[in-house]
């Protein structure tokens, strides 16, 4: 058992008619460390975007993720040890802060014990726990991914082409939204007609972000799996998605479950489409960051 670091993307999830199957990792990161103490205690302190966490240490997410690594592979965890934390990445806004802190916890322990979990194995661990896996998919893999159910237990994970010419912009507002409140919004079933127009929309999307078709995005953006239950319990979302629209994106859409707003755009216009959105939720009196997102690599080992 040795000491361990990693260092593990944010991921927006979805990208409109993507539900709970595409994933992108982007370029805000999740640093966390793990070193086994002699005492029998497990501390976990946490700097950045997780400092206002009150989360008990046996219910933390890179507690359980580590735990779970350790079941996976036959492995006894190690009753002392203290961890340290420090995430860019913004909690309860739709850019993946849980699945990351779980993905970090596993692959702490999968370095630390010389586990050696094949990156499916993690992605499968973090998926069962969430009850999806377009989070953990892009994290652990980095870039677009789609991820499916394969025949056997675990996913085919796909990676996913971008086009080059294509930018994303985030707006990020200064509240809320639990993941577990959003997919309680959630119908049980939805009518025939829409599952007929989202069959058409998650393919126009794989094929638009290869292409960066701006038809194609613009229609796979227009989800109507998960977005019209849910745009009610982000307040702003017509205005932000409207004013991304009138900047140049192709369209925007939900960032996971909210509540940040993630557009697709031309590279050039991403800068003015994050500063539009940012505005829109200012001039209803929303807190807002806009922000220039970067694709990002997989989670590491450092
Ligand atoms: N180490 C951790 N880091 C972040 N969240 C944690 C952690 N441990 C437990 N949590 C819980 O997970 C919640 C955040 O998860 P949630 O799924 O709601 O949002 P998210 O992962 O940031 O966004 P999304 O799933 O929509 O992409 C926190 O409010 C907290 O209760
Ligand atoms: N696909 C999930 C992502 C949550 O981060 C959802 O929209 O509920």
């Amino acid at each position: 058992m040795s000491d361990a670091r990693v260092r593990v993307p944010c991921s927006t999830s979805n990208l409109g008619a993507g539900f709970d199957c595409v994933g992108v990792a982007l370029d805000r990161w999740l640093d966390a460390s793990v070193r086994v103490t002699d005492g029998s205690t497990i501390t976990i302190a946490h700097a950045g975007t997780g400092a206002a966490l009150r989360v008990d240490p046996e219910r933390d997410h890179l507690l359980t993720g580590f735990r779970l690594a350790c079941a996976m592979a036959g492995a006894q965890p190690p009753q002392g040890l203290a961890f340290e934390v420090h995430s860019a990445i913004p909690v309860a806004r739709g850019l993946g802060s849980s699945a990351a802190a779980l993905v970090a916890g596993a692959l702490l322990a999968d370095a630390a014990l010389g586990l050696s979990l094949a990156a499916a194995n993690v992605v499968g661990l973090v998926a069962a726990l969430e009850g999806h896996p377009d989070n953990a998919a892009p994290i652990v893999l980095g870039g677009a991914v789609l991820a499916v159910p394969d025949p056997g237990a675990g996913y085919s994970l796909i990676p996913l082409e971008m086009h080059p010419a294509l930018g994303i912009a985030l707006a990020i507002p200064d509240f809320e939204t639990a993941t577990r409140d959003m997919r309680a919004a959630l119908p049980a079933d939805v009518p025939h007609r829409d599952a007929v127009v989202a069959a058409g929309k998650a393919a126009a999307l794989v094929r638009g972000l290869a292409m960066g078709d701006p038809a194609l995005l613009a229609y796979a953006l227009d989800d109507v799996l998960h977005v019209p239950y849910r745009r009610a319990l982000v307040r702003g979302y017509d205005e932000v998605v409207a004013a991304a629209r009138e900047a140049g994106a192709f369209g925007a859409t939900l960032s996971g479950s909210g509540s940040t707003v993630l557009a697709l755009a031309p590279v050039d216009r991403v800068p003015a489409v994050a500063d539009a959105m940012r505005a829109a939720w200012e001039a209803l009196g929303i807190a807002a960051e806009g922000s220039v997102a970067r694709v990002a690599g997989p989670a590491q080992v450092v």
